[in-house]
């Protein structure tokens, strides 16, 4: 155990750096010249599974197309290569590009179909690859393929085998280091969150379509480099090559080593090359064995051995003590909400007369709302008058028939869901929406997503621009974490946490991108009674710093506690507005959402009883 302290004490960079040396110096150690092509191989298999991973295991598109991009990857640089084009630096940029186009080219129609219609267009995309090439037999050489290949240079310089040997594994090891670049950024968190929820993505202000055509797209310049690289590797290319078996062998790569996961496409990768692919035996049946392995890898293998690995680490890290794995820690001090929250730039929200019909179902007629800064606006009503119908609208998941909703002075009731996010509309959702396998601390930073913007460019190359942004996510997440009461489960696993503070998180994450609007979806129902207490501190800490605060309640104690003004909706009209005390003698409030009659009132206010039941109620 202390063995494996030690090496949980290394930088986690360390031993992924000394094998990737080990990898390169190899052949310079006396590597047979069999074993140097497949690792060679190997690595070009890797490749080609990073793109899979990224847009399967990270942004959960069952985009097949990969094959494909490896194809035009191999036939641009073989064609380069017979036209005279022989630097090798030259090859991998125009293939990793033409890949990249053929990626966004065969993206766009299949995401703009939604999820099927994806895997079906880059399904097929594969399969019509012999076809496309024997089309342009005079320049691809058709089925017969492409011969004439001469060997890539460097820089002018002829390279021997050894040399290109150098070449594929730093490619190899650059790609995957900026893959992993790309995957713990913020986008990479994006990207999980896409997967996990598309209508969470566009709360935080993720394009989802944006993002799936970015996941296929980037995933498909790995394929391409990879594509160069075998058409210098053998010096002939022919369709067989990049054919349907190819695109089994990925996806059996990718689901082996466990699609969410960057090493794992290069183990996946290394074991599919040099287990099976050895065997004669198994090259004639290929697709039977990907077949049978892919049936009995997803039922059996679920996360493939990316997820053993990480179940492996975390049982030794608890044997070992490493980190503090307890996600019911005592919150820090005396479990009071510390308040530090600065000044927060909320804007009126103004909902004016938004209608909306499901079908024969009026959801919302002509309902109203206004909500200003530093107040607390309640929105209550009966299951089914239409609370969370107007949230979505607010938010953009639903567009009103007719209405006007602004933010400050942003109309907003005709933008996508990350267009009002990026307007500065946040929000919490009644059943906590958190992506799996992150940490508390990401998934609270995930919410400033539209907060200082860094490109992929800054984000996979490390650039300035994106360490100050990292550094800003973090220091935000920490600091919202704080304010809840959190920040000592900063690195525990968000998804893990009691409900209670998975709400906290959601409201965390709502506030750490300084939200004009803030709107929550029954943020207390499930809590304990003393983490109602410090949700209303909470509340009541936003609101005194100037936020626009929305709340979506079923607790009526809770709301005449915290509200500043109240909109009682009932069959998706407005009956009410007012103050608590006005909203608590409305006869026709306490006659249609509490059930009490006027004359059983008698014009008094509700009692302590009476409110529970209004809860009851509501709920
Ligand atoms: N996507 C939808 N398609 C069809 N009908 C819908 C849809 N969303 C809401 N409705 C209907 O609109 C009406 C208002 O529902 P909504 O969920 O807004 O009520 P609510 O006040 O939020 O209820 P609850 O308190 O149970 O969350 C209901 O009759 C509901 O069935």
């Amino acid at each position: 155990m202390a063995l494996w302290r030690m090496y949980r004490a290394l930088p986690s960079w360390l031993i992924p750096a000394i094998l990737a040396v080990v990898v390169v110096v190899l052949p310079y150690a006396g590597l047979s010249f069999a074993a140097s092509r497949q690792i060679q191989l190997a690595c070009i298999l890797a490749l080609v599974v990073s793109g899979l991973n990224l847009s399967l295991g990270y942004a959960g598109e069952l985009a097949l197309g990969q094959a494909a991009m490896y194809a035009a990857g191999a036939y641009t640089a073989g064609l380069m290569s017979i036209h005279g084009h022989t630097d090798i630096v030259l090859q991998l940029l125009v293939s990793g590009l033409v890949a990249l186009l053929v990626g966004i080219v065969t993206g766009v129609p299949g995401l703009r179909l939604g999820a099927w219609s994806m895997a079906m267009t880059s399904f097929f995309l594969v399969l019509l690859v012999p076809d496309i090439l024997s089309v342009f037999k005079e320049t691809t050489g058709g089925r017969n393929g492409l011969s004439g290949i001469v060997p890539a240079t460097l820089f002018g310089q002829p390279m021997d085998g050894t040399q290109f040997y150098v070449v594929i594994a730093v490619v190899t090891i650059a790609w995957f280091a900026v893959f992993r670049n790309l995957v713990v950024s913020r986008h990479g968190i994006a990207f999980r969150t896409l997967k996990q929820s598309p209508v969470l993505a566009s709360s935080v202000g993720v394009s989802v379509f944006r993002m799936k055509l970015l996941g296929y797209a980037i995933g498909a310049f790995p394929a391409g480099l990879a594509g160069a690289l075998f058409a210098n590797l053998d010096l002939y290319i022919s369709p067989e090559a990049f054919g349907f078996t190819f695109a089994t062998a990925v996806l059996a790569a990718s689901i082996l080593g466990g699609s969410a996961s960057v090493y794992g496409a290069l183990v996946g990768a290394f074991i599919m090359q040099i287990g099976p692919n050895q065997s004669s035996a198994f090259q004639e049946y290929a697709l039977v064995f990907y077949g049978a392995f892919l049936i009995v890898g997803g039922v059996l293998l679920s996360g493939g051995l990316a997820r053993l690995g990480r179940g492996l680490v975390s049982r030794l890290d608890r044997r070992a003590g490493v980190g503090s794995a307890d996600g019911s820690a005592a919150p820090d001090g005396d479990g009071r909400v510390e308040m530090q929250i600065g000044t927060l730039r909320g804007a009126p929200l103004v909902v004016e007369g938004i209608s909306k019909k499901f079908g024969g179902n009026q959801a919302l007629s002509e309902a109203s709302l206004r909500a200003e800064p530093g107040k607390v606006t309640a929105l209550i009503g009966p299951n089914g008058s239409g609370k969370t119908t107007m949230l979505n609208m607010i938010c953009g998941f639903y567009r009103p028939d007719s209405g006007r909703i602004l933010v400050g002075d942003n109309e907003v009731q005709r933008l996508a869901p990350y267009r009002v996010a990026r307007v500065g509309v946040a929000r919490t959702f009644q059943t906590p929406n958190i992506p799996d396998n992150i940490t508390v601390l990401d998934a609270v930073a995930a919410g400033r997503y539209s907060t200082d913007r860094a490109s992929m460019f800054s984000t996979v190359l490390r650039l300035p621009r994106f360490r100050k942004v990292r550094a800003a996510d973090l220091d935000e997440g920490r600091r919202a974490l704080e304010m809840v009461g959190m920040a000592h489960l900063a690195d525990e696993t968000a998804s893990s946490l009691p409900l209670g503070m998975r709400r906290l998180l959601e409201v965390a994450r709502s506030v750490v991108s300084s939200p004009r609007v803030l709107l929550l979806d029954e943020v207390a129902s499930g809590l304990d009674e003393n983490e109602v207490q410090r949700l209303a501190e909470l509340i009541r800490a936003l609101r005194d710093a100037g936020g626009t605060i929305v709340l979506v309640e079923h607790n009526f104690r809770l709301v005449l506690e915290l509200a500043d003004s109240i909109v009682v909706l009932a069959q998706g009209s407005v009956i009410a507005v007012g103050s608590p005390h006005e909203i608590e003698e409305n006869p026709r409030v306490l006659s249609e959402y509490l059930g009490v009659s006027v004359e059983e009132s008698g014009g008094r206010t509700l009692g302590d009883e009476e409110a529970a039941l209004a809860g009851e109620v509501g709920q």
